[in-house]
Protein backbone atom coordinates (compact mmCIF):
# COMPACT_ATOMS: atom_id res chain seq x y z
CA UNK A 1 0.00 0.00 0.00
CA UNK A 2 1.77 2.61 -0.96
CA UNK A 3 0.85 5.95 -0.53
CA UNK A 4 2.77 9.92 -1.07
CA UNK A 5 3.93 11.19 2.01
CA UNK A 6 1.38 14.70 1.22
CA UNK A 7 -1.59 12.57 1.46
CA UNK A 8 -0.10 11.20 4.83
CA UNK A 9 0.22 14.26 5.82
CA UNK A 10 -3.31 15.64 5.23
CA UNK A 11 -4.62 18.11 7.94
CA UNK A 12 -1.22 17.57 9.91
CA UNK A 13 -0.04 21.27 11.35
CA UNK A 14 2.97 21.57 9.81
CA UNK A 15 6.34 23.07 11.11
CA UNK A 16 8.66 23.33 7.88
CA UNK A 17 9.61 20.80 5.18
CA UNK A 18 12.22 19.68 3.35
CA UNK A 19 12.55 17.22 0.27
CA UNK A 20 9.80 15.42 -1.48
CA UNK A 21 6.63 15.53 -0.20
CA UNK A 22 5.19 13.29 -3.27
CA UNK A 23 7.76 10.70 -2.55
CA UNK A 24 5.65 7.37 -2.30
CA UNK A 25 5.62 6.01 1.36
CA UNK A 26 5.08 1.94 1.91
CA UNK A 27 4.97 2.16 5.40
CA UNK A 28 4.61 4.14 8.90
CA UNK A 29 7.30 3.37 11.73
CA UNK A 30 7.91 5.32 15.22
CA UNK A 31 10.41 2.42 16.02
CA UNK A 32 13.62 2.55 14.31
CA UNK A 33 14.17 -1.09 14.90
CA UNK A 34 10.90 -1.62 12.99
CA UNK A 35 11.42 0.40 9.88
CA UNK A 36 11.85 -0.77 5.96
CA UNK A 37 12.58 0.28 3.25
CA UNK A 38 10.10 2.58 2.30
CA UNK A 39 9.33 3.96 5.27
CA UNK A 40 8.73 7.30 6.83
CA UNK A 41 10.20 7.30 10.40
CA UNK A 42 8.49 9.55 13.11
CA UNK A 43 10.47 10.31 16.19
CA UNK A 44 9.12 11.25 19.34
CA UNK A 45 10.22 12.06 22.48
CA UNK A 46 9.55 9.16 25.10
CA UNK A 47 9.91 8.35 28.68
CA UNK A 48 13.03 6.29 28.07
CA UNK A 49 14.87 7.83 25.54
CA UNK A 50 14.22 10.03 22.86
CA UNK A 51 13.13 9.36 19.31
CA UNK A 52 15.29 11.59 17.64
CA UNK A 53 18.18 10.19 18.96
CA UNK A 54 17.44 7.30 16.25
CA UNK A 55 17.05 9.08 13.13
CA UNK A 56 20.28 8.32 12.03
CA UNK A 57 19.38 4.89 12.82
CA UNK A 58 15.72 4.77 10.98
CA UNK A 59 17.50 6.20 8.04
CA UNK A 60 20.08 2.91 7.72
CA UNK A 61 17.52 0.97 7.63
CA UNK A 62 15.89 2.54 4.69
CA UNK A 63 13.66 5.47 6.06
CA UNK A 64 13.32 7.71 3.23
CA UNK A 65 11.36 10.27 5.16
CA UNK A 66 11.68 11.64 8.69
CA UNK A 67 8.60 13.14 10.71
CA UNK A 68 9.97 14.99 13.96
CA UNK A 69 9.77 17.51 16.40
CA UNK A 70 13.09 19.01 16.33
CA UNK A 71 15.41 18.89 12.77
CA UNK A 72 18.61 17.25 13.56
CA UNK A 73 21.66 19.64 13.20
CA UNK A 74 22.60 17.82 9.08
CA UNK A 75 19.80 17.21 6.77
CA UNK A 76 21.00 14.03 4.46
CA UNK A 77 20.05 14.68 0.88
CA UNK A 78 17.56 12.52 -0.59
CA UNK A 79 15.82 12.32 2.38
CA UNK A 80 12.52 14.39 3.42
CA UNK A 81 12.43 16.03 6.51
CA UNK A 82 8.86 16.98 8.21
CA UNK A 83 9.04 19.38 11.51
CA UNK A 84 5.70 18.81 12.96
CA UNK A 85 4.79 20.56 16.47
CA UNK A 86 3.67 17.11 18.00
CA UNK A 87 4.83 13.87 16.59
CA UNK A 88 3.21 11.85 18.42
CA UNK A 89 -0.67 13.67 17.78
CA UNK A 90 0.79 13.42 13.77
CA UNK A 91 1.06 9.97 13.99
CA UNK A 92 -2.37 9.21 14.57
CA UNK A 93 -3.27 11.55 12.05
CA UNK A 94 -1.02 10.08 9.70
CA UNK A 95 -2.11 6.44 10.22
CA UNK A 96 -5.68 7.71 9.93
CA UNK A 97 -4.71 8.82 6.37
CA UNK A 98 -2.48 5.78 5.28
CA UNK A 99 -4.90 3.38 6.59
CA UNK A 100 -7.84 5.45 5.25
CA UNK A 101 -10.07 6.51 8.31
CA UNK A 102 -11.05 2.74 9.49
CA UNK A 103 -12.16 4.19 12.53
CA UNK A 104 -14.86 6.50 10.51
CA UNK A 105 -16.74 3.06 8.57
CA UNK A 106 -17.83 1.70 11.93
CA UNK A 107 -18.97 2.81 15.08
CA UNK A 108 -15.50 2.88 17.29
CA UNK A 109 -16.68 3.22 21.11
CA UNK A 110 -13.87 3.92 23.50
CA UNK A 111 -14.15 3.03 27.46
CA UNK A 112 -12.26 4.57 29.94
CA UNK A 113 -11.93 4.86 34.11
CA UNK A 114 -9.46 3.35 36.45
CA UNK A 115 -11.77 -0.15 37.17
CA UNK A 116 -14.17 -1.95 34.97
CA UNK A 117 -13.13 -0.49 31.43
CA UNK A 118 -12.29 -4.41 30.36
CA UNK A 119 -15.31 -5.80 31.74
CA UNK A 120 -17.52 -3.18 29.99
CA UNK A 121 -15.48 -3.68 26.86
CA UNK A 122 -15.95 -7.53 26.79
CA UNK A 123 -19.68 -7.09 27.97
CA UNK A 124 -20.30 -4.88 25.04
CA UNK A 125 -18.31 -7.22 22.38
CA UNK A 126 -20.36 -9.73 23.92
CA UNK A 127 -23.47 -8.61 23.74
CA UNK A 128 -23.40 -6.72 20.40
CA UNK A 129 -22.41 -10.42 18.74
CA UNK A 130 -25.40 -11.57 20.24
CA UNK A 131 -27.16 -8.83 18.83
CA UNK A 132 -26.70 -9.78 15.60
CA UNK A 133 -23.33 -7.52 14.92
CA UNK A 134 -19.97 -7.93 13.43
CA UNK A 135 -17.91 -6.82 16.77
CA UNK A 136 -14.41 -6.28 17.18
CA UNK A 137 -12.53 -5.84 21.10
CA UNK A 138 -9.27 -3.56 21.30
CA UNK A 139 -8.74 -4.50 25.63
CA UNK A 140 -6.12 -5.96 28.29
CA UNK A 141 -6.88 -9.00 28.18
CA UNK A 142 -7.15 -10.07 24.03
CA UNK A 143 -8.04 -8.55 20.89
CA UNK A 144 -11.13 -9.71 19.20
CA UNK A 145 -12.31 -9.55 15.69
CA UNK A 146 -15.74 -11.18 15.91
CA UNK A 147 -14.68 -14.58 17.68
CA UNK A 148 -11.09 -14.86 16.18
CA UNK A 149 -8.64 -14.01 19.16
CA UNK A 150 -5.47 -11.78 18.58
CA UNK A 151 -2.96 -11.18 21.65
CA UNK A 152 -3.12 -8.04 23.01
CA UNK A 153 0.19 -6.17 24.08
CA UNK A 154 -1.41 -3.01 25.66
CA UNK A 155 -4.52 -2.04 27.20
CA UNK A 156 -4.28 0.69 24.52
CA UNK A 157 -2.06 -0.28 21.44
CA UNK A 158 -0.73 2.36 19.39
CA UNK A 159 -2.42 3.93 17.14
CA UNK A 160 -0.38 2.05 14.01
CA UNK A 161 -1.81 -1.16 15.54
CA UNK A 162 -5.05 0.57 16.66
CA UNK A 163 -5.70 1.49 12.91
CA UNK A 164 -4.49 -2.21 11.57
CA UNK A 165 -6.72 -3.92 13.90
CA UNK A 166 -10.02 -1.44 12.61
CA UNK A 167 -8.72 -2.28 8.91
CA UNK A 168 -8.90 -6.27 9.83
CA UNK A 169 -12.19 -6.08 11.75
CA UNK A 170 -13.83 -3.81 8.78
CA UNK A 171 -12.66 -6.64 6.40
CA UNK A 172 -14.78 -9.30 8.33
CA UNK A 173 -17.66 -7.47 8.32
CA UNK A 174 -17.13 -5.25 12.17
CA UNK A 175 -20.05 -2.55 12.48
CA UNK A 176 -18.57 -1.93 15.54
CA UNK A 177 -15.63 -1.71 17.77
CA UNK A 178 -15.18 -1.53 21.44
CA UNK A 179 -12.09 -0.45 23.03
CA UNK A 180 -10.03 0.31 26.34
CA UNK A 181 -8.55 3.90 26.14
CA UNK A 182 -5.71 3.60 29.24
CA UNK A 183 -4.67 7.07 30.65
CA UNK A 184 -1.33 6.09 29.03
CA UNK A 185 -2.89 5.90 25.91
CA UNK A 186 -4.64 9.11 25.93
CA UNK A 187 -1.81 10.90 27.03
CA UNK A 188 0.49 10.14 24.93
CA UNK A 189 -1.80 10.72 21.65
CA UNK A 190 -2.25 6.63 21.30
CA UNK A 191 -5.79 7.43 20.26
CA UNK A 192 -5.13 10.48 18.12
CA UNK A 193 -6.92 10.78 14.59
CA UNK A 194 -9.28 8.07 15.84
CA UNK A 195 -13.07 8.92 15.05
CA UNK A 196 -15.13 8.28 18.05
CA UNK A 197 -19.00 7.36 17.93
CA UNK A 198 -19.31 7.23 21.87
CA UNK A 199 -17.38 7.23 25.17
CA UNK A 200 -17.60 5.76 28.40
CA UNK A 201 -16.56 6.57 31.83
CA UNK A 202 -16.71 3.89 34.76
CA UNK A 203 -14.85 5.93 37.42
CA UNK A 204 -12.03 7.19 38.77
CA UNK A 205 -9.40 6.65 41.53
CA UNK A 206 -6.00 5.95 42.51
CA UNK A 207 -3.73 4.27 39.77
CA UNK A 208 -0.81 5.50 37.68
CA UNK A 209 0.18 8.73 40.15
CA UNK A 210 3.60 7.36 39.11
CA UNK A 211 2.64 8.30 35.64
CA UNK A 212 0.59 11.34 35.87
CA UNK A 213 2.34 12.88 39.02
CA UNK A 214 -0.86 14.07 40.79
CA UNK A 215 -4.86 13.06 40.71
CA UNK A 216 -5.89 15.89 39.36
CA UNK A 217 -3.38 15.46 35.90
CA UNK A 218 -4.68 11.75 35.95
CA UNK A 219 -8.71 13.65 36.05
CA UNK A 220 -7.18 15.48 33.14
CA UNK A 221 -5.85 12.36 31.37
CA UNK A 222 -9.62 10.78 31.32
CA UNK A 223 -11.23 14.21 30.45
CA UNK A 224 -9.63 14.79 27.33
CA UNK A 225 -11.06 11.60 25.81
CA UNK A 226 -14.53 13.89 26.27
CA UNK A 227 -12.67 16.81 25.40
CA UNK A 228 -11.80 16.10 21.79
CA UNK A 229 -15.07 13.69 21.45
CA UNK A 230 -16.98 15.29 18.16
CA UNK A 231 -20.82 16.55 18.47
CA UNK A 232 -22.30 13.58 16.52
CA UNK A 233 -21.00 11.56 19.66
CA UNK A 234 -22.41 10.55 22.99
CA UNK A 235 -20.49 10.85 26.18
CA UNK A 236 -21.78 8.33 28.99
CA UNK A 237 -20.53 8.36 32.46
CA UNK A 238 -20.86 7.23 35.79
CA UNK A 239 -22.98 9.83 37.91
CA UNK A 240 -22.22 8.09 40.96
CA UNK A 241 -18.66 8.80 40.56
CA UNK A 242 -17.55 12.47 42.23
CA UNK A 243 -15.76 13.02 38.98
CA UNK A 244 -18.81 11.65 36.26
CA UNK A 245 -19.72 15.20 35.45
CA UNK A 246 -16.72 16.83 35.04
CA UNK A 247 -15.55 14.75 32.01
CA UNK A 248 -18.95 16.05 30.38
CA UNK A 249 -18.36 19.82 31.32
CA UNK A 250 -16.31 20.80 28.08
CA UNK A 251 -17.47 18.12 25.84
CA UNK A 252 -19.57 18.91 22.73
CA UNK A 253 -20.75 15.07 22.38
CA UNK A 254 -24.12 14.13 23.68
CA UNK A 255 -24.37 13.74 27.42
CA UNK A 256 -25.53 10.56 29.01
CA UNK A 257 -25.52 9.04 32.76
CA UNK A 258 -25.83 6.08 34.37
CA UNK A 259 -25.94 5.83 38.11
CA UNK A 260 -27.84 3.19 41.18
CA UNK A 261 -27.85 6.31 43.38
CA UNK A 262 -27.96 9.90 41.73
CA UNK A 263 -30.66 10.79 39.39
CA UNK A 264 -29.97 9.54 35.56
CA UNK A 265 -30.61 8.69 32.15
CA UNK A 266 -30.09 4.86 33.15
CA UNK A 267 -30.80 3.57 36.40
CA UNK A 268 -31.16 0.07 38.17
CA UNK A 269 -31.44 -0.83 42.23
CA UNK A 270 -30.00 -3.97 43.73
CA UNK A 271 -32.46 -6.46 44.71
CA UNK A 272 -30.02 -8.91 45.34
CA UNK A 273 -26.31 -9.88 45.17
CA UNK A 274 -25.15 -13.35 45.65
CA UNK A 275 -22.28 -15.24 44.22
CA UNK A 276 -24.88 -17.13 41.71
CA UNK A 277 -25.38 -13.39 40.66
CA UNK A 278 -27.24 -10.13 40.82
CA UNK A 279 -31.06 -9.18 40.74
CA UNK A 280 -31.46 -5.56 39.08
CA UNK A 281 -34.59 -3.65 38.97
CA UNK A 282 -34.75 -1.63 36.05
CA UNK A 283 -37.22 0.35 34.75
CA UNK A 284 -39.76 -1.45 36.78
CA UNK A 285 -38.92 -5.00 35.45
CA UNK A 286 -36.64 -7.21 37.88
CA UNK A 287 -33.77 -8.87 35.74
CA UNK A 288 -30.74 -11.85 36.70
CA UNK A 289 -27.44 -11.34 35.20
CA UNK A 290 -24.64 -13.88 35.72
CA UNK A 291 -22.12 -11.17 36.75
CA UNK A 292 -21.16 -10.91 40.32
CA UNK A 293 -20.79 -7.72 42.85
CA UNK A 294 -22.46 -4.18 43.17
CA UNK A 295 -19.68 -2.95 41.45
CA UNK A 296 -20.68 -5.12 38.17
CA UNK A 297 -24.45 -3.63 38.51
CA UNK A 298 -22.39 -0.52 37.55
CA UNK A 299 -20.51 -2.30 34.43
CA UNK A 300 -24.02 -4.00 33.47
CA UNK A 301 -26.04 0.04 33.25
CA UNK A 302 -23.18 1.13 31.42
CA UNK A 303 -23.68 -1.51 28.84
CA UNK A 304 -27.01 -1.39 29.00
CA UNK A 305 -26.90 2.45 28.68
CA UNK A 306 -24.28 2.31 25.44
CA UNK A 307 -26.85 -0.26 24.15
CA UNK A 308 -29.96 1.94 24.15
CA UNK A 309 -28.04 4.69 23.14
CA UNK A 310 -27.39 3.01 19.67
CA UNK A 311 -30.65 2.17 19.82
CA UNK A 312 -30.57 -1.71 19.68
CA UNK A 313 -34.13 -3.06 20.74
CA UNK A 314 -34.29 -2.83 24.49
CA UNK A 315 -36.45 -5.97 25.86
CA UNK A 316 -33.57 -8.12 23.54
CA UNK A 317 -30.64 -5.93 24.81
CA UNK A 318 -32.10 -7.31 28.34
CA UNK A 319 -32.52 -10.54 27.63
CA UNK A 320 -29.21 -11.08 25.63
CA UNK A 321 -26.98 -9.24 28.54
CA UNK A 322 -28.32 -11.63 31.27
CA UNK A 323 -26.91 -14.13 30.03
CA UNK A 324 -23.05 -13.19 29.74
CA UNK A 325 -20.83 -14.10 31.98
CA UNK A 326 -17.74 -11.14 31.62
CA UNK A 327 -14.32 -11.16 31.11
CA UNK A 328 -11.84 -14.12 32.53
CA UNK A 329 -10.31 -13.22 35.71
CA UNK A 330 -12.47 -11.33 37.04
CA UNK A 331 -14.47 -12.63 39.99
CA UNK A 332 -13.50 -16.12 38.13
CA UNK A 333 -14.50 -18.54 41.12
CA UNK A 334 -12.85 -22.49 40.97
CA UNK A 335 -14.16 -24.82 44.13
CA UNK A 336 -12.60 -27.82 45.29
CA UNK A 337 -13.41 -29.33 48.63
CA UNK A 338 -15.95 -27.21 49.61
CA UNK A 339 -13.85 -24.25 49.40
CA UNK A 340 -13.64 -21.34 46.84
CA UNK A 341 -10.62 -19.44 45.50
CA UNK A 342 -11.68 -16.66 43.70
CA UNK A 343 -9.11 -15.40 40.97
CA UNK A 344 -9.65 -11.32 40.48
CA UNK A 345 -7.77 -8.55 38.87
CA UNK A 346 -7.90 -6.14 41.75
CA UNK A 347 -4.67 -4.63 41.12
CA UNK A 348 -5.86 -0.73 42.48
CA UNK A 349 -7.01 -0.03 46.19
CA UNK A 350 -10.66 0.84 44.94
CA UNK A 351 -11.07 -2.52 43.40
CA UNK A 352 -9.77 -4.56 46.16
CA UNK A 353 -11.92 -2.47 48.64
CA UNK A 354 -14.80 -3.50 46.17
CA UNK A 355 -13.84 -7.04 45.49
CA UNK A 356 -13.10 -7.69 48.91
CA UNK A 357 -16.44 -5.72 50.23
CA UNK A 358 -18.45 -8.11 47.48
CA UNK A 359 -17.06 -11.12 48.93
CA UNK A 360 -17.51 -9.94 52.40
CA UNK A 361 -21.59 -9.33 51.80
CA UNK A 362 -22.21 -12.67 49.92
CA UNK A 363 -20.33 -14.70 53.31
CA UNK A 364 -23.16 -16.52 54.90
CA UNK A 365 -20.97 -16.50 58.21
CA UNK A 366 -18.48 -18.78 59.94
CA UNK A 367 -16.46 -18.55 56.89
CA UNK A 368 -12.72 -17.57 57.12
CA UNK A 369 -11.60 -15.39 54.56
CA UNK A 370 -8.35 -15.20 53.33
CA UNK A 371 -6.22 -12.59 50.92
CA UNK A 372 -3.30 -13.48 48.71
CA UNK A 373 -2.19 -9.78 47.36
CA UNK A 374 0.97 -8.13 46.19
CA UNK A 375 1.80 -5.26 44.16
CA UNK A 376 3.33 -4.56 40.90
CA UNK A 377 6.87 -3.37 40.31
CA UNK A 378 7.66 -0.08 38.12
CA UNK A 379 4.49 0.63 38.75
CA UNK A 380 2.95 3.36 41.21
CA UNK A 381 4.25 2.70 44.68
CA UNK A 382 2.25 5.12 46.67
CA UNK A 383 -0.85 2.18 46.52
CA UNK A 384 1.46 -0.77 47.77
CA UNK A 385 0.99 0.56 52.02
CA UNK A 386 -3.27 1.34 51.50
CA UNK A 387 -3.73 -1.92 49.00
CA UNK A 388 -1.72 -3.66 51.89
CA UNK A 389 -4.03 -1.72 54.96
CA UNK A 390 -7.20 -2.71 53.37
CA UNK A 391 -6.54 -6.45 52.53
CA UNK A 392 -5.84 -6.15 56.46
CA UNK A 393 -8.79 -4.38 57.28
CA UNK A 394 -11.52 -6.64 55.16
CA UNK A 395 -9.79 -10.10 55.33
CA UNK A 396 -9.52 -12.72 57.83
CA UNK A 397 -5.28 -13.96 57.28
CA UNK A 398 -3.70 -11.79 54.84
CA UNK A 399 -0.59 -13.60 52.42
CA UNK A 400 1.58 -10.74 51.22
CA UNK A 401 3.06 -12.21 47.81
CA UNK A 402 4.78 -11.00 44.35
CA UNK A 403 2.76 -9.81 41.70
CA UNK A 404 4.77 -9.02 38.42
CA UNK A 405 8.04 -7.44 40.50
CA UNK A 406 9.37 -6.85 36.85
CA UNK A 407 12.72 -5.19 37.31
CA UNK A 408 12.46 -4.63 41.21
CA UNK A 409 13.54 -6.00 43.85
CA UNK A 410 10.13 -8.19 45.55
CA UNK A 411 11.32 -8.27 48.86
CA UNK A 412 11.74 -4.18 48.44
CA UNK A 413 7.85 -4.26 47.25
CA UNK A 414 6.54 -6.14 50.10
CA UNK A 415 8.57 -4.05 52.91
CA UNK A 416 6.35 -1.01 51.43
CA UNK A 417 3.21 -2.88 51.52
CA UNK A 418 4.00 -3.99 55.21
CA UNK A 419 4.90 -0.22 56.30
CA UNK A 420 0.77 0.10 55.32
CA UNK A 421 -0.20 -2.49 58.19
CA UNK A 422 -0.92 -1.74 62.17
CA UNK A 423 1.31 -3.38 64.69
CA UNK A 424 -2.42 -5.55 65.25
CA UNK A 425 -2.94 -6.26 61.80
CA UNK A 426 0.45 -7.33 61.33
CA UNK A 427 -0.82 -10.78 63.56
CA UNK A 428 -2.50 -11.83 60.98
CA UNK A 429 -0.40 -11.57 57.38
CA UNK A 430 2.65 -13.77 56.17
CA UNK A 431 4.77 -12.74 54.04
CA UNK A 432 5.69 -15.57 50.88
CA UNK A 433 8.11 -14.17 48.37
CA UNK A 434 6.98 -16.76 45.78
CA UNK A 435 3.57 -16.60 44.90
CA UNK A 436 3.08 -20.47 43.80
CA UNK A 437 4.12 -21.40 47.28
CA UNK A 438 1.72 -18.09 49.06
CA UNK A 439 -1.02 -19.97 46.92
CA UNK A 440 0.15 -23.22 48.56
CA UNK A 441 -0.06 -21.99 51.89
CA UNK A 442 -3.24 -20.61 51.31
CA UNK A 443 -4.46 -23.65 50.41
CA UNK A 444 -3.18 -25.87 52.80
CA UNK A 445 -4.20 -23.30 55.92
CA UNK A 446 -8.07 -23.30 54.41
CA UNK A 447 -10.84 -25.62 55.38
CA UNK A 448 -14.16 -26.69 53.91
CA UNK A 449 -16.19 -23.42 53.51
CA UNK A 450 -13.64 -21.25 53.39
CA UNK A 451 -12.75 -18.39 50.82
CA UNK A 452 -9.53 -17.68 49.33
CA UNK A 453 -8.99 -14.64 47.49
CA UNK A 454 -6.24 -14.34 44.87
CA UNK A 455 -5.98 -10.42 43.76
CA UNK A 456 -4.26 -8.43 41.25
CA UNK A 457 -3.18 -10.81 38.31
CA UNK A 458 -6.91 -12.32 37.16
CA UNK A 459 -5.93 -13.44 33.41
CA UNK A 460 -2.52 -13.13 33.45
CA UNK A 461 -1.02 -15.99 32.20
CA UNK A 462 2.81 -14.99 33.38
CA UNK A 463 4.92 -13.18 35.63
CA UNK A 464 7.38 -11.00 34.72
CA UNK A 465 10.48 -11.15 36.60
CA UNK A 466 13.28 -8.99 35.32
CA UNK A 467 12.15 -8.23 31.78
CA UNK A 468 11.24 -12.28 31.86
CA UNK A 469 7.66 -13.83 31.51
CA UNK A 470 7.57 -16.90 32.91
CA UNK A 471 4.26 -19.10 32.95
CA UNK A 472 2.12 -18.23 35.81
CA UNK A 473 -1.79 -18.32 36.17
CA UNK A 474 -3.37 -17.85 39.34
CA UNK A 475 -6.66 -19.45 38.94
CA UNK A 476 -4.76 -23.27 37.13
CA UNK A 477 -2.08 -23.07 39.92
CA UNK A 478 -5.24 -22.71 42.51
CA UNK A 479 -7.11 -25.33 40.92
CA UNK A 480 -4.08 -27.80 40.99
CA UNK A 481 -3.03 -27.04 44.73
CA UNK A 482 -6.57 -26.86 46.36
CA UNK A 483 -7.33 -30.43 44.47
CA UNK A 484 -4.04 -31.92 45.52
CA UNK A 485 -4.40 -30.74 48.87
CA UNK A 486 -7.94 -31.15 49.62
CA UNK A 487 -8.47 -34.30 47.32
CA UNK A 488 -11.88 -34.33 46.35
C1 LIG B 1 5.39 4.29 30.04
C2 LIG B 1 4.71 4.00 28.74
O1 LIG B 1 3.51 4.05 28.66
N1 LIG B 1 5.50 3.67 27.71
C3 LIG B 1 4.94 3.43 26.38
C4 LIG B 1 5.59 4.40 25.41
O2 LIG B 1 6.95 4.16 25.41
P1 LIG B 1 8.00 5.25 25.83
O3 LIG B 1 7.45 6.62 25.61
O4 LIG B 1 8.51 4.93 27.17
O5 LIG B 1 9.14 4.95 24.75
P2 LIG B 1 10.71 5.04 24.89
O6 LIG B 1 11.23 3.68 25.12
O7 LIG B 1 11.10 6.15 25.81
O8 LIG B 1 11.09 5.47 23.39
C5 LIG B 1 10.77 6.75 22.82
C6 LIG B 1 10.63 6.59 21.34
O9 LIG B 1 11.87 6.14 20.79
C7 LIG B 1 11.63 5.04 19.96
N2 LIG B 1 12.83 4.18 19.92
C8 LIG B 1 13.31 3.61 21.06
C9 LIG B 1 14.40 2.76 21.01
C10 LIG B 1 15.01 2.47 19.76
O10 LIG B 1 15.95 1.70 19.62
N3 LIG B 1 14.50 3.06 18.65
C11 LIG B 1 13.42 3.91 18.69
O11 LIG B 1 12.99 4.41 17.66
C12 LIG B 1 10.42 4.36 20.56
O12 LIG B 1 9.75 3.54 19.62
C13 LIG B 1 9.58 5.55 20.97
O13 LIG B 1 8.80 6.01 19.89
O14 LIG B 1 5.10 4.17 24.12
C14 LIG B 1 5.32 2.84 23.61
C15 LIG B 1 4.71 2.76 22.22
O15 LIG B 1 3.37 3.10 22.21
C16 LIG B 1 4.65 1.82 24.54
O16 LIG B 1 4.93 0.52 24.09
C17 LIG B 1 5.21 2.01 25.93
O17 LIG B 1 4.50 1.14 26.77
C18 LIG B 1 5.26 0.46 27.79
C19 LIG B 1 5.84 -0.84 27.22
C20 LIG B 1 4.36 0.16 28.98
O18 LIG B 1 4.65 -0.69 29.79
N4 LIG B 1 3.27 0.88 29.11
C21 LIG B 1 2.28 0.71 30.18
C22 LIG B 1 2.60 1.53 31.44
C23 LIG B 1 0.97 1.15 29.60
O19 LIG B 1 0.89 1.86 28.61
N5 LIG B 1 -0.11 0.70 30.23
C24 LIG B 1 -1.44 1.07 29.82
C25 LIG B 1 -2.44 0.49 30.80
C26 LIG B 1 -2.37 1.13 32.13
C27 LIG B 1 -3.67 0.84 32.89
O20 LIG B 1 -4.65 1.57 32.70
O21 LIG B 1 -3.68 -0.09 33.72
C28 LIG B 1 -1.79 0.46 28.46
O22 LIG B 1 -2.51 1.11 27.67
O23 LIG B 1 -1.39 -0.71 28.23
N1 LIG C 1 -17.02 -0.75 37.82
C1 LIG C 1 -16.07 -1.13 38.67
N2 LIG C 1 -15.81 -0.39 39.78
C2 LIG C 1 -14.85 -0.73 40.64
N3 LIG C 1 -14.10 -1.85 40.53
C3 LIG C 1 -14.32 -2.64 39.46
C4 LIG C 1 -15.32 -2.32 38.48
N4 LIG C 1 -15.31 -3.28 37.55
C5 LIG C 1 -14.36 -4.15 37.89
N5 LIG C 1 -13.76 -3.79 39.06
C6 LIG C 1 -12.65 -4.41 39.78
O1 LIG C 1 -11.45 -4.00 39.10
C7 LIG C 1 -10.73 -5.14 38.57
C8 LIG C 1 -10.28 -4.81 37.17
O2 LIG C 1 -11.42 -4.76 36.33
P1 LIG C 1 -11.23 -4.54 34.78
O3 LIG C 1 -10.18 -5.43 34.29
O4 LIG C 1 -12.56 -4.58 34.14
O5 LIG C 1 -10.67 -3.03 34.83
P2 LIG C 1 -9.74 -2.23 33.85
O6 LIG C 1 -10.19 -0.81 33.98
O7 LIG C 1 -9.78 -2.79 32.50
O8 LIG C 1 -8.26 -2.41 34.43
P3 LIG C 1 -6.85 -2.09 33.65
O9 LIG C 1 -6.64 -0.60 33.78
O10 LIG C 1 -5.79 -2.78 34.37
O11 LIG C 1 -6.98 -2.52 32.24
C9 LIG C 1 -11.73 -6.29 38.62
O12 LIG C 1 -11.05 -7.50 38.75
C10 LIG C 1 -12.60 -5.94 39.79
O13 LIG C 1 -11.96 -6.30 40.98
N1 LIG D 1 -2.52 -2.42 33.22
C1 LIG D 1 -1.95 -2.49 34.54
C2 LIG D 1 -1.96 -3.90 34.97
C3 LIG D 1 -1.45 -4.17 36.36
C4 LIG D 1 -1.54 -5.62 36.70
C5 LIG D 1 -0.77 -6.05 37.88
N2 LIG D 1 -0.74 -7.48 37.86
C6 LIG D 1 0.65 -5.48 37.87
O1 LIG D 1 1.50 -6.09 37.25
O2 LIG D 1 0.88 -4.44 38.48
C7 LIG D 1 -0.54 -1.89 34.52
O3 LIG D 1 0.19 -2.16 33.58
O4 LIG D 1 -0.24 -1.15 35.44
MG1 LIG E 1 -8.28 -3.30 31.21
Amino acid sequence: MRKPLKDILYKVSLASTKGDMELGIDHLAFDSRKVKSGSVFIAMPGTQVDGHDYIDKAIESGASAVVCEKLPGELLEGITYVQVVNAAKALGLMAANFYGHPSEKLKLIAVTGTNGKTTTATLLHQLFLELGHGSGLISTVENRINQEIIPATHTTPDVITINELLVRMLGKGCTHCFMEASSHAIVQERTAGLKFAGALFTNISHDHLDYHGSFSEYIKAKKKLFDELPKEAFALINADDKRGLVMLQNTKARPFTYALKYPADYKAKVLSNTLQGLELEIEGQSVWFRMIGEFNAYNLLAVMGTAFILEEEEEEVLRQLSQLKGAPGRFDQVEAGGITAIVDYAHTPDALENVLKTIQKLRTGGETLITIVGCGGNRDKAKRPVMAKIACRLSDRVIFTSDNPRNEDPMEILKEMEAGVSPIDLKKTLTIEDRRSAIKTACSMAEKGDIILIAGKGHETYQEIKGVRHPFDDKAIAKELLKLIHRE
